[in-house]
């Protein structure tokens, strides 16, 4: 089936890990503390505080203990749909002030460009919430880049390893999975994907292999129409 649809993962695959590790977390470790004590009662907000309590089991946590396990979970690495929304907000203020700026491979942006001019339907699905997604590739360090994108999923379509998110996706796009192409560095979701039908390619931007999967070192070695 040819491709008509391209679905990315962020990071590790546009984007460098060490933004997302060396300087995303940490400026959520410093400014999420306060941004959830200033907001904690407005609506949008408190509804993800208790979407925390549910998650880790603690129904009476107080705001103080809420945020401690936001911290907890930055520090594991865990995709919380509730703290991935949170840090969306809160890198929003970051990206507003000119703290952060997004990172995106030179040669992810030009492919992205080049396959958008193509004809391909460019999509993204990362951990990070929609709204940090827009931000990344709004606010990026080759300007704002969200024209190319056709639509955005986040965890709310399921976890990135469960081939029931890509079935999800691939209904939400409007067609058949194997029209769409998902790339990844991450070789669970490059099964998952596949398991749904989607054609792959994986990232492996320091080298080695993504077992099983088309891999490359970078956007520029992919050709979606032989893939
Ligand atoms: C959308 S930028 C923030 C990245 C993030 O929080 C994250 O967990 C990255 O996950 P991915 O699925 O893109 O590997
Ligand atoms: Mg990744």
């Amino acid at each position: 089936m040819p491709i008509k649809a391209i679905l990315t993962d962020i990071e590790g695959t546009t984007s460098a890990v060490s933004f997302v590790f060396d300087v995303l977390f940490p400026f959520a470790v410093q400014h999420l503390p306060d941004f959830v004590r200033r907001h904690a009662a407005e609506p949008a907000v408190a509804a993800q505080l208790d979407a925390v309590r549910a998650e880790s089991g603690e129904a009476q946590a107080d705001v103080e203990r809420v945020v401690a396990i936001l911290l907890e979970w930055i520090a594991s690495d865990r995709k919380a749909t509730p703290l991935k929304a949170l840090q969306g907000m809160v890198w929003e203020q970051g990206y507003r002030a000119g703290q952060l700026k997004g990172h995106v491979y030179p040669d992810a942006v030009d492919a992205l460009r080049q396959w958008h001019a193509a004809g391909y339907a460019l999509y993204v699905y990362s951990s990070g919430s929609i709204q940090a997604q827009k931000l990344i590739f709004g606010c990026s360090e080759a300007g704002d880049l969200t024209p190319l994108f056709s639509g955005y999923f986040d965890t709310t379509s399921g976890g990135k390893r469960e081939a029931a998110s890509y079935a999800r996706i691939a209904a939400a796009i409007g067609r058949p999975a194997g029209e769409i192409l998902f790339l990844s560095d991450v070789v669970e979701e490059l099964d998952a994907a596949r398991a749904a039908g989607m054609a792959t390619a994986g990232l492996a931007r320091d080298g080695g292999e993504l077992a099983g999967h088309l891999t490359v070192a970078s956007f520029a070695a992919i050709e979606p129409s032989a893939c």
